[in-house]
């Protein structure tokens, strides 16, 4: 849609005069730097120059077909202007950069059906090829002469990738892996692009050679005809259905009727197998093939953070323009902005967006770290960053979706309007809950690393920093509450070792009571995810009080003061959240707890003026947030008629349903 001008909302253009800060600043430090800032903005410019972004019809009006076909369209013209102008222009050769991921947005209010070729395909190869193959598939695959998608998942299995079913047979009298789809459970299902648009795809199946199952590994196989996409013999391949959302990609299913593949098919960096059969197995780590599900976990956090800040954006916008109800007799109606209660569902937005984003890019960091440490062949990091990225994952995207609902509540009936695109943002969060690891099986390998944490610092050993509290805990160190962010931090992290040690406890008196190892986890399993978000949280809290400090260090008074607001905001709600579990592991008292409530209520307060700015500050455009409610303008109502009056239903005054069976009912004719 080609989106209106209008003059600013008189109640928006008061907020912004209220603003104590340079929102500039801000959006600096988010972007990492002013060259960031203009970079992106550049970006952005070629991007909505390009006429891309413009539909028809509203895409929430257009078949599933139709959405699927216009996607497909874009995704096309997106790619050529990747490669032409958008590296011409800004010297950006690399898809990753979050500029593109921000603007592409702009594009697809759903999602592009070429997702999975950027996001697991092109790491996948990247990450799981030999260099030789990374020169046969990687030039193509970033040209776009290939298109790539990631089938792991099975009909009967996600989560349990060792109970995978599809199998990759090794031939060695033609030197090929026979893969094939032993039951109905074992088709692949759910992979993005798969459906209709992939001609290429990363196959997960249990290898076997020699008479003896080696367990899952990685294959590349062309799955459609370059020339005429038809499916190829031996492979049989469709879309699964309409889902909650990703209605404008296509996920499918694949199946194989021994369907023959080249040896050197099989994605061999970490384990081969040799033109003779024998298996070759990897000298390092049992687990490097999940290395492309470990980068996207780690890019999921991202994810939530941006999708936090659109939804918080558009509900904070609208509640500065929306008025309802007095709050005294006879007053004009307030903007709903005003009321404690709105405010207490929408600044939590703003500075989790705010902590999800700067954990995000210091996990980011650490992923690099960990994989230039795997380069020189030490693979000592990975399960740490296994354990973090597993945790974060989880909690993230789970908050993320449970804030960007609570945004929907936050705009009333309106919220429920899909030209808000609430709905949208939401669907697309719920679903990274799931893929790509489950909340609780994420947090249970968590939970894992914790106890072994727990059990290595019992023996002695030094632990991982991410866990040193671990040790002080076992040490003696008693919690004494202070309502600082460091005293806060230190009493979150009192709650989680509280819970590990609980947990270890529990194991260990279930065994003693006579279960084996398996037993006494099983059922020590609810305090385990427990724990595990217990120090996911003391994580973030860190991690996001660091990274303000540090990166405010050389701020103005005024952006320090807003950020620091943000902070403390945030380590208040959790406080607040979490009263039972730290009157329970630190000292808090029941005064500290009466503190922390009027503290969290005057900031609401000291947050208030700032609101709009801060949102502001994410600098999405409208083309990106596509709202109603959440135009820079603020002209909600006028936007809302206006999508009302595009909608096709409306196109014809009379609907034809009306002559063939409403009239015949009326006229007792039916
Ligand atoms: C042109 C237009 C373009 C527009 C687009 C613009 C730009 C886009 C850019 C892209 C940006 C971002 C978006 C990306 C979005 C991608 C969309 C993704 C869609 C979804 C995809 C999927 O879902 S793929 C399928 C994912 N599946 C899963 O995640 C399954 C989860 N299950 C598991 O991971 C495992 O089964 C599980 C870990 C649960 C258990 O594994 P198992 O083998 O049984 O192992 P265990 O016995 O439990 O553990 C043994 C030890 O191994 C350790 N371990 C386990 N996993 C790992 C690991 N990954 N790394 C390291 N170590 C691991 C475990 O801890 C044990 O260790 P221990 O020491 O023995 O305790
Ligand atoms: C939109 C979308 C896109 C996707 N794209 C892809 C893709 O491109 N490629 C791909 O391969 N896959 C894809 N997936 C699949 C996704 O990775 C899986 O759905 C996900 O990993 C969860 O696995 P599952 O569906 O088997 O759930 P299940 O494992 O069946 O989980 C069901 C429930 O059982 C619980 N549970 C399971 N095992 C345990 C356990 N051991 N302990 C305790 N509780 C347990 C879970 O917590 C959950 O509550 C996609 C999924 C979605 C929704």
């Amino acid at each position: 849609m080609v989106l209106k001008k209008y003059n600013i909302n008189p109640d928006l253009a008061l907020e912004r005069q209220k603003c104590t800060f340079d929102i500039e600043e801000i959006i600096n430090i988010f972007d990492g730097g002013k060259e960031k800032t203009s970079q992106r903005r550049k970006i952005e410019d070629v991007v909505l120059k390009s006429g891309l972004c413009h539909d028809d019809v509203p895409e929430e009006c257009m078949s599933l077909k139709e959405r699927y076909e216009n996607a497909v369209r874009k995704s096309c013209f997106f790619s050529k202007l990747m490669k032409t102008e958008l590296q011409e222009i800004t010297g950006i050769e690399d898809f990753e950069t979050p500029a593109i991921r921000r603007i592409a947005d702009a594009l697809f209010k759903d999602i592009s059906p070429f997702l999975l070729h950027l996001g697991m395909f092109v790491p996948t190869i990247i990450g799981q090829c030999t260099s030789e193959q990374l020169m046969i598939w990687l030039p193509k695959a970033l040209d776009l002469q290939i298109i790539g998608g990631y089938a792991q998942t099975e009909l009967g299995h996600g989560t349990f990738i060792r109970g995978l079913e599809t199998t990759a047979t090794y031939d060695a009298d033609t030197e090929e892996f026979v893969l094939h789809t032993p039951t109905l459970t074992a088709h692949k299902w759910w992979a993005g692009g798969l459906g209709k648009t992939i001609n290429h795809c990363i196959v997960v199946a249990q290898l076997y050679t020699k008479g003896v199952c080696y367990g899952t590994h990685l294959f590349m196989v062309q799955i459609r005809d370059l020339d005429t996409h038809m499916p190829l013999p031996g492979i049989k391949v469709g879309e699964i259905g309409p889902r909650m959302g990703f209605s404008s990609a296509d996920n499918g299913f694949l199946g194989f009727n021994n369907f023959r593949i080249p040896r050197n098919n099989m994605l061999m960096k970490h384990a081969q197998v040799q033109k003779d059969g024998t298996y070759v197995k990897p000298a390092r780590h049992g687990k490097l093939t999940y290395q492309t599900m470990v980068f996207v976990r780690v890019t999921l956090v991202n994810e939530a953070a941006f999708n936090l800040s659109k939804a918080v954006t558009i509900a904070v916008r609208y509640s500065a323009v929306r008025r309802q109800s007095e709050m005294r007799p006879n007053e004009p109606e307030p903007q709903i902005l005003d009321y404690p209660t709105q405010q207490h569902k929408l600044f939590i937005g703003i500075a989790t967006a705010h902590a999800f984003q700067l954990t995000a890019n210091w996990l980011w960091n650490t992923f690099k770290s960990v994989l230039s440490d795997m380069k020189k062949g030490d693979v000592g990091t990975l399960p740490e960053l296994h354990a973090l990225s597993s945790c974060l994952k989880a909690v993230c995207t789970s908050d993320a979706a449970l804030l960007i609902e609570q945004c929907r509540y936050a705009c009333g009936g309106h919220g429920y309007m899909l030209s808000s695109n609430l709905p949208y943002i939401y669907s697309f969060v719920a679903a990274t809950r799931t893929y790509e690891g489950d909340y609780t099986i994420l947090l249970l390998q968590t939970a894992r690393f914790l106890v072994k944490a727990w059990e290595q610092a019992e023996a002695g050993k030094t632990v991982t920093p991410t866990v040193s509290y671990i040790s002080r805990s076992l040490k003696g160190e008693k919690n004494s509450w202070r309502s600082t962010d460091e005293g806060i931090i230190k009493s979150f992290q009192a709650v989680a070792a509280g819970k590990i040690a609980l947990c270890v406890k529990s194991i260990r008196d279930r065994m003693k009571s006579g279960l084996d190892y398996e037993d006494a986890w099983l059922l020590t399993t609810v305090q385990l995810v427990d724990a595990a978000e217990a120090h996911c949280r003391s994580v973030i809290l860190e991690t996001y009080c660091n990274e303000v400090r540090r990166l405010t260090k050389s701020s103005s008074d005024n952006v320090k003061i807003v950020m620091h607001q943000l902070v403390t905001l945030y380590l208040s709600y959790w406080t607040l959240q979490r009263t039972g579990d730290l009157l329970r592991y630190s000292s808090i008292s029941e005064k500290d707890i009466d503190f922390m409530q009027r503290q969290y209520e005057e900031l609401l307060q000291h947050i208030r003026p700032n609101a709009v700015a801060l949102v502001d500050a994410f600098d999405l455009r409208d083309e990106i947030l596509h709202s109603s409610l959440g135009a820079y303008d603020g002209r909600v109502y006028e936007r809302l008629m206006e999508q009302a009056e595009n909608n096709p239903m409306n196109a014809e005054p009379v609907n034809q349903s009306f002559h063939k069976y409403i009239k015949p009912l009326l006229q007792g004719k039916l």
